[in-house]
């Protein structure tokens, strides 16, 4: 039997990308789109601008966008993914769990609260039960899981495989694609030919989602990591596909080579969206590459890679496909640890 899903901001850039990989999902099945005042009561269609690489599926296309409310969402719905602008999203979101509604959420605002679980599934599936949690403080029936940040997504799964040698200090400089900022979020002549070191929020994301990613439940209340992580994030002119510079000073000694070895050994999980390898490892020194490698494992996998010593510890790259793995596929796969561990 499949579960029926809604997505909220169907039409945006993340939104496409859910309906992509929703549509042929064996489980999950779209039973319900949302978008602002201007895409309601449109045919899909028409309300959005369709710019994914493959086209919309026949159905999609002939369904009527509802409001985003949960009146407007039919009962009937188990699960809804929620790609809305952050500030929407605060304002809607909460309202759809207290009516019930079970959401797997991309959107930033939440993220950092005490009782809303933060979850990559191959690094901290264990923090989902913090929605015991959350039901207790909010008294709500439905419940909310958030997936991070982008970026956060790219490099967080690599220190988790490092974690064992004692984690202390963190530098990352991301190269970020312009799909990130969204359709409308960086104009041609802005980027062209350029390099923008500025992205508004982006390095206190990082540094923070981070540290709660990597920290610790003890089945009532979420410890922080104590990694101090810094970070600075650039805007370039690619299409998709972060790519991030790490350094990482550990307690223990670490070489580039046990290094390696722990990231290829780490974990993948047996979920309908996890790649069978999750952090693919290479030797040649100049990848990944965003172009070449975003598609590793259908978009799912981190690429590493140009793992060396420098004088600030051990220094790699690292990168993720910024609309799969970095924020719909994210959501996808956490709604399908929702599935697994039984709250849908
Ligand atoms: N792009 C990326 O790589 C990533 C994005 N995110 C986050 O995901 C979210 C969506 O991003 P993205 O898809 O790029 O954004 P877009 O601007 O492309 O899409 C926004 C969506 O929200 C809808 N919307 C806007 N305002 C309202 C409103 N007042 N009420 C209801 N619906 C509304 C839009 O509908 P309409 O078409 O009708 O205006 C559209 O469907 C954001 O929170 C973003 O920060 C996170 C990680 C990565
Ligand atoms: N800010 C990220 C994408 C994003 O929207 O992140 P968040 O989900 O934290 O709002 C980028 O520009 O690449």
């Amino acid at each position: 039997m499949s579960v029926r899903v809604g997505i909220l901001g169907a039409t945006g850039a993340v939104g496409q990308r859910l309906i992509q990989l929703l549509d042929p999902h064996p489980e999950f099945e779209i039973a319900a789109l949302t978008a602002s005042e201007s895409s309601e009561g449109k045919a899909y269609r028409d309300a959005a601008k369709w710019r994914v690489d493959s086209p919309i599926p026949d159905e999609v296309a002939d369904t009527t966008v509802a409001a985003t409310d949960p009146d407007a969402v039919p009962d009937d719905v188990d699960l809804l993914f929620s790609s809305l602008p952050s500030s929407v999203g605060a304002e809607v979101e909460p309202a759809f769990c207290e009516a019930g509604y079970v959401m797997s959420s991309n959107s930033s605002n939440g993220r950092m609260d005490n009782d809303i679980p933060l979850v990559i599934p191959e690094v901290n599936a264990d923090h989902l039960d913090l929605l015991e949690v959350q039901r207790d403080e909010r008294g709500w029936d439905g419940a909310m899981v958030k997936n991070p940040n982008c970026s956060t997504i790219t490099f967080v799964p690599t220190l988790a495989a490092l974690a064992e040698y004692g984690l202390e200090r963190v530098h990352v400089a991301t190269l970020q694609a312009v799909s990130g900022a969204g359709y409308d979020g960086v104009t041609s002549m802005e980027i062209i030919d350029n390099a923008i070191p500025y992205i508004g929020s982006e390095e206190d994301k990082l540094e923070n989602e981070s540290r709660k990613l990597l920290g610790e439940f003890d089945g009532a209340s979420l410890s922080h990591d104590g990694v101090d992580v810094a970070a600075s994030c650039n805007r370039i002119p690619t299409i998709d596909g972060h790519l991030e510079n790490v350094w990482v000073e550990a307690e223990d000694d670490l070489t580039p080579d046990a290094a390696a070895e722990a990231m290829r050994e780490y974990p993948s999980l047996d979920l309908r969206s996890s790649p069978e390898q999750l952090i693919h490892v290479f030797e040649e020194p100049d990848r990944p590459q965003p172009r070449m490698d975003r598609t590793l494992g259908d978009g799912m996998s981190i690429a590493a890679g140009g793992l060396r010593e420098s004088t600030f510890g051990l220094q790699y790259n690292c990168l993720a496909h910024n609309t799969i793995r970095g924020a719909a596929g994210a959501s996808v796969l956490n709604g399908e640890l929702l599935l697994e561990e039984g709250y849908l």
